[in-house]
């Protein structure tokens, strides 16, 4: 997960002084960065071009943008490491090998000095080229230690698509080898239809012994991938699956009760928790709230309600808008009190912002409430 709310370091290092610099002076032109370094890898280094999905919307890529947010808190030590570990996890589905990092570090310098000239100097350059070496030298550790225990992606076979309202489909799918994960976590998923382009989407059950998994997509404008996986995809189509990322998980040293707001298709991590909670076998209380915009959008309440008829310590509320007077947050001030309840929050990216206001409002302490990064789920609702 991202750096959400990186603590700022008391004092900041020197390096750390001139990378925040730098940033401000390109923040004004990232287009035009992003879009020169592209150029400038592509040019150098051809072989790498092909790493990258055929149609280049830079907005979507977001190597570029990891690299300069993992920069940014290069003092924040405990966090950036695991957030770059994923990265480099997350890189070997690409095809990205050890050898490549040097080629985008070089072009990264060359396009932040391009931009950069009222900061950039020596010393600067040396910060930045510290900096992108401490980074992709966790990058290519966690790769390297992955490569010993995992694949670098799975193929997977759809082998149910259930179309639950005109742009909601809950697709199940068998992967070819073994995929563990744990419930509330995500995975990133590529379609035959746009290789290279890879979405986020949630396991919408906790681990099975079947070994299937499911997903809960809404097919949203201009999403080339939800789109093809609400209206194109049937059984028998093979998409293939980066691996397990997110830390939206049950604490099962804990006996604390869960408060989980789900919105829209934000319900499928909750209903995987549920099912983790149930198979645990523990009796804390959970109490869902299922927000959706009208009565057709809540499109898996069946489920959901079936769930609480078996389990006596699961409560779901079905939230439906009122003209947008009532949303799923402001739900919650009329039950409680929350304050001794550890809260999962899930949902776009508006409610999860105002999801964590309300908890914290219920006197519920920011360091209960889990929610997944609100920057990684732009990405997640395509
Ligand atoms: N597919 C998946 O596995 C997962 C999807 N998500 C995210 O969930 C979102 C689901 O989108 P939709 O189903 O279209 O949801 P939606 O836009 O229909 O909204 C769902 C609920 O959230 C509330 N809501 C929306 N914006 C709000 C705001 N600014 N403040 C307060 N409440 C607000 C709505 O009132 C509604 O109750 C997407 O952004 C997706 O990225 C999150 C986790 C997993």
């Amino acid at each position: 997960m991202p750096p959400q709310c990186p603590a700022p370091a008391l004092t900041a290092s020197p390096d750390a002084i001139l990378i925040r610099r730098t940033m401000a002076e390109i923040g004004p032109v990232a287009d035009k960065v992003t879009s020169y370094f592209y150029a400038l890898l592509f040019v150098r280094h051809p072989e790498l071009r092909s790493l990258f999905p055929a149609a280049m919307d830079t907005q979507r890529d977001r190597l570029l943008r990891a690299l300069l947010t993992a920069a940014e808190h290069i003092d924040n030590t405990p966090v950036l490491v695991d957030y770059l570990q994923n990265l480099g996890r997350g890189h070997r589905k690409y095809g990205t090998r050890a050898q490549h990092y040097p080629a985008v570090g070089e072009c990264l310098i060359g396009a932040l000095s391009k931009y950069a000239t009222g900061v950039w100097d020596g010393e600067t350059e040396a910060a930045w080229i510290r900096t992108y070496t401490t980074i992709s030298q966790v990058m290519i550790d966690a790769a390297a230690a992955d490569e010993l225990r995992a694949p670098a992606w799975w193929y997977a076979e759809v082998v149910a698509h259930d179309l639950r309202t005109s742009d909601v489909a809950v697709i199940t799918v068998r992967p070819d080898q073994p995929y563990p994960f744990l419930a509330g976590q995500y995975t990133s998923l590529e379609t035959p239809w746009w290789p290279r382009i890879w979405r986020h989407y949630s396991f919408a059950s906790a681990a099975r012994s079947d070994g299937l998994l499911t997903f809960h997509v809404k097919a949203v404008p201009a999403g080339w991938v939800s789109n093809a996986l609400v209206h194109r995809a049937r059984p028998g189509d093979i998409v293939r699956l980066g691996p397990p990322i997110g830390s939206m998980t049950v604490d099962h040293t804990s006996d604390s009760s869960l408060l989980c707001l789900g919105g829209g298709t934000g319900i499928a991590p909750i209903k995987a928790l549920v099912e983790d909670v149930a198979e645990h076998g523990e009796r804390r209380t959970v109490e869902v709230f299922y927000g959706a915009r009208s009565n057709q959008d809540l499109y898996d309440i069946d489920t959901m309600l079936r769930l609480q008829q078996s389990h006596p310590w699961l409560a779901v509320r079905p939230v439906v808008d009122r003209h947008g007077l009532l949303q799923l947050p402001d739900a919650i001030r009329e039950y409680g009190p929350w304050a001794e309840y550890d809260a999962y929050v899930s949902g776009p990216p508006g409610m999860i912002r105002s999801g964590v206001d309300a908890l914290r409002g219920v006197g519920v302490p920011s360091e209960r409430i889990r929610h997944d990064s609100v920057e990684e789920l732009v990405v997640i609702g395509d």
